[in-house]
């Protein structure tokens, strides 16, 4: 596992990744034309907001399976050209909210109060408070713009300094605005006219960049206080500096620059900005959990593991984690049956889930199958983030139903592969701690354990023919671990499922082929 760390993390995050037996080149002050010409070399790529990973980078990144973005955004990455390449992008959202959270509420004060400006004064050894009045929060109007994990978070915190909170966004449903007690503005014009202070807290989208611009800006209430602890260009720079100049707004709080990083910004000209390097996240707390939690999830993610965090994959709750690892083994395995018995190209995958599976991010286990199902035929790498763009990719469609009872299990697992109008079915259930059970092969039923090494077989249902296929693999040093036996009186036909503790050679398959009464043998592996 090797891993390329580009930008600055926390000691303890390099120390996980090296107990967990990576090899981690920390090269934090390399070019791009440097970068670009060693990333070949490296599994995982860990960034902050500096590196941009994108196509130029990815057509080099030639063994790259993880980019770890050691932080929260991810607008630093093209998670489109990473998710056709099968590349996992992790990041770590919750790690550092409270440190940005704090430093907006920072900037907010510094503003308000002049805090800077003051303490310049007095560094230069004058004593001096003209002319730099400040003002109170409370009993103010705060505006939020984004109420997610930051904004909430700001307005709790505002919140218990009597200010009045109102909040911009189409996102989040009425009962959460209920919940933190802030009044909700279905117009961002609406909200420009009541706040004392504005506070963007959205990620950077298409739809959200420059969302603060001189539009909103005529809106506004004058002598507002801006305060941008979110990304560049969320409040557009130009209209924050004309709205700062026509004193619109009175002062504003930024954390974030254009073309960062530099210390170049016009915006630094204004006595009344002011502004801090991209500094939300950097507090030792902060860098701390992310650098653990990133370490944690890029390893996760070069064992083939599911990650919570993953951006380009169904979120999972950490919570739901062990329950959803057996169902994905389960998933996984239903699906590796398919083109190890049936050698038809597929069309259809109908997967239905019942009982308690019915009730799980049954997202994720669909991908795990489709994973399963394409890894033993397809050179290129399947994981959980292209499986689906895969199977679209090959013209399958893909489908998902659910009940919430089942007859016998507590829950079920069935995939029906479709393929030129026949039906392949396999069934699957768990039980215990997580223990696996294949119930069921094209209408054969079973209690099976699956195993790394299985065969299995379609025969005539007579006397003789298991007793030569034991013989037969006993020749074939072959040992046999467990066999079950499923048939369907209607048609005589039985199926044999073994666990075999061995590799089955292609000259004892053909010898077990060539058994009177065997219909088809397959040594399949999990
Ligand atoms: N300055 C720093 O060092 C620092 C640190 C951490 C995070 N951040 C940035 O802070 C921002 C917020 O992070 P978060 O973790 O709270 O994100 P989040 O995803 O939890 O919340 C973002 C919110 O914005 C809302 N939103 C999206 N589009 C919107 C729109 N058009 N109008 C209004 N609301 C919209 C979403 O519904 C969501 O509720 C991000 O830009 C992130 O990159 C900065
Ligand atoms: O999105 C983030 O996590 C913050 O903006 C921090 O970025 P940084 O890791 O470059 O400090």
């Amino acid at each position: 596992m090797k891993v390329l760390v580009s930008e600055q993390i926390a000691q303890k995050g390099l120390e996980k990744l090296t107990e967990e037996g990576a090899v981690v080149d920390i090269k934090t002050t390399l070019t791009r034309q440097e970068l670009l010409e060693v990333i070949g070399d490296y599994e995982a790529l860990i960034v902050r907001s500096n590196t941009k990973v994108n196509e130029e980078l990815y057509q080099k990144a030639t063994r790259l399976k993880v980019v770890g973005r050691a932080g929260n955004g991810v607008d630093n990455i093209d998670m489109e050209g990473a998710t056709k390449r099968g590349i996992i992008v992790v990041n770590t959202p919750e790690s550092n909210v409270v440190s940005a959270a704090e430093l907006t509420l920072g900037l907010l004060f510094a503003t308000c109060r002049n805090i800077p400006q003051l303490h310049n004064r007095l560094k230069d050894r004058v004593w001096d408070r003209s002319g730099l009045k400040g003002m109170e929060l409370q009993g103010k109007t705060a505006g939020i713009v984004g109420l997610g994990r930051i904004g909430s978070l700001v307005a709790t915190r505002l919140k218990s300094f009597g200010m009045n909170i109102i909040a911009y966004d189409p996102y989040i449903s009425d009962t959460r605005f209920k919940n933190l007690g802030v009044e909700k503005k279905e117009k961002l014009a609406d909200l420009m006219g009541a706040c004392d202070i504005l506070t963007v807290h959205t990620p950077k989208t298409e739809e959200t960049y420059g969302i603060i611009g001189k539009e909103q800006f005529k809106a506004a209430k004058k002598g507002l206080t801006v305060i941008n602890c979110a990304r560049a260009g969320i409040v557009n720079e130009e209209a924050l500096m004309e709205a700062l100049q026509a004193k619109v707004v009175k002062r504003a709080g930024i954390d974030v620059l254009e073309g960062e990083p530099q210390a170049t910004s016009p915006l630094l000209e204004f006595d009344n900005v002011i502004v801090t390097p991209h500094a939300g996240a950097d507090t030792v707390e902060a860098q701390d959990n992310v650098g653990i939690t990133v370490a944690q999830e890029v390893i996760s993610a070069l064992r083939g593991e599911m990650v919570p965090n993953a951006v380009n994959l169904p979120t999972l709750p950490i919570q739901a984690m062990d329950t959803i690892k057996s169902y994905l083994r389960l998933g996984e395995t239903l699906g590796k049956m398919y083109y190890q018995l049936e050698k038809e190209a597929v069309d259809k995958v109908e997967i239905l889930y019942r009982g308690e599976a019915a009730a799980l991010e049954t997202s994720v286990i669909s991908l795990a199958i489709l994973k399963g199902l394409f890894e033993p035929v397809l050179k290129e790498r399947v994981n959980y983030v292209n499986a689906s763009l895969i199977a679209k990719s090959r013209g399958v469609t893909v489908t998902e139903s659910k009940e919430s009872t089942t007859n016998n299990y507590l829950t079920l697992i069935t995939l029906k592969v479709g393929s030129k109008g026949k039906v392949f079915t396999i069934s699957g259930t768990i039980f215990g701690k997580g223990e696996l059970r294949i119930l069921e092969i094209n209408g054969y039923e079973f209690d099976v354990n699956p195993m790394p090494y299985m065969l299995i077989a379609e025969n005539i249902d007579k006397p003789g023919v298991v007793g030569q296929m034991g013989t037969l693999l006993g020749a074939g040093k072959v040992n046999i671990a467990t066999m079950q036996l499923g048939r369907k009186t209607t048609d005589q036909r039985a199926m044999m499922v073994l666990t075999v503790d061995s590799e089955v050679s292609k000259e004892t398959l053909d010898f077990l082929g060539g058994i009177e009464g065997i219909l088809k043998v397959r040594f399949v592996k999990i």
